[in-house]
């Protein structure tokens, strides 16, 4: 596994991508060719066999320096991992498994994120052994039902330099806002919408990410 860089940070959503026809393999790679360096995938239903192969499906078409993370679902991981598959962690939120066990049942080297956004949630992130913390939401967001109040840019880069750890942004993110997260001290933002519903994924990851890499 290479260092993980979270700079944009795509969560798929099967039924974003399929209301524009496509998989979520063939959004997967279209925005690995925009560039996007971190791929989490994300299914709210569906069973586990389904999500599994998901992740398999995924992992396969991945480039290596590409990092890949299951939400929720440490039993999905940890089956990944046993059929061989090249996946790299977990993501998980504070109504999830605690974040002390999961370190615990997935080992020291997989990647663990944690979404965290206030400074007592991100202090017990890390010393559960948080790679990063995923805070927010930036702004509203209708992926998300049960989304917190929205943060801001402002709001959410003032939780960031609580953290010693990288802190990726979520929630509402478009293209306009990367280049303020960036200078604001986020590691990456991470987004739905912006790239599932893209008529053009690739488009619109190099969109974001030009953005991202702007002054
Ligand atoms: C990068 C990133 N940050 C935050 C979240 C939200 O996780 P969680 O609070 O567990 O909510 P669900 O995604 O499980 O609905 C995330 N997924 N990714
Ligand atoms: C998974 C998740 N966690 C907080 S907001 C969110 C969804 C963000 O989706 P979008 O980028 O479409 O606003
Ligand atoms: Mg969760």
């Amino acid at each position: 596994m290479s260092t993980p860089n979270y700079s944009l940070y795509l969560v798929t959503d099967q039924s974003m991508c399929e209301a524009r026809g496509r998989s979520v393999t063939e959004v997967v790679s279209l925005a690995v060719a925009g560039g996007v360096t971190c791929i989490q995938i994300r299914e709210k239903d569906g069973n586990a066999r389904e999500f599994l192969h998901q992740v398999l499906d995924v992992c396969a078409i991945v480039p290596d320096d590409v990092t890949v993370i299951v939400n929720d679902r440490i039993d999905v991981f940890l089956a990944a991992r046993t059929l061989g598959a090249s996946v790299d962690g977990v993501h998980i939120g504070q109504e999830d498994f605690p974040a002390s066990v999961v370190r615990q049942l997935i080992g020291p080297a997989a990647i663990m994120g944690v979404s965290a956004s206030t400074p007592e949630e991100i202090t017990q992130a890390e010393s559960d052994g948080a790679d990063y913390i995923g805070i927010g939401v930036v702004h509203s967001t209708d992926t998300k039902l049960d989304a917190p109040s929205p943060l801001g840019v402002t709001g959410t880069s003032k939780a960031a330099h609580f953290a010693s750890i990288p802190a990726v942004a979520i929630g509402g993110i478009k293209a306009n806002d990367m280049s303020a997260l960036r200078a604001g001290g986020l590691s990456g933002a991470a987004v739905v919408s912006a790239i599932c519903l893209a008529e053009d994924p690739t488009a619109a990851a190099q969109e974001l990410l030009q953005e991202w890499s702007r002054q």
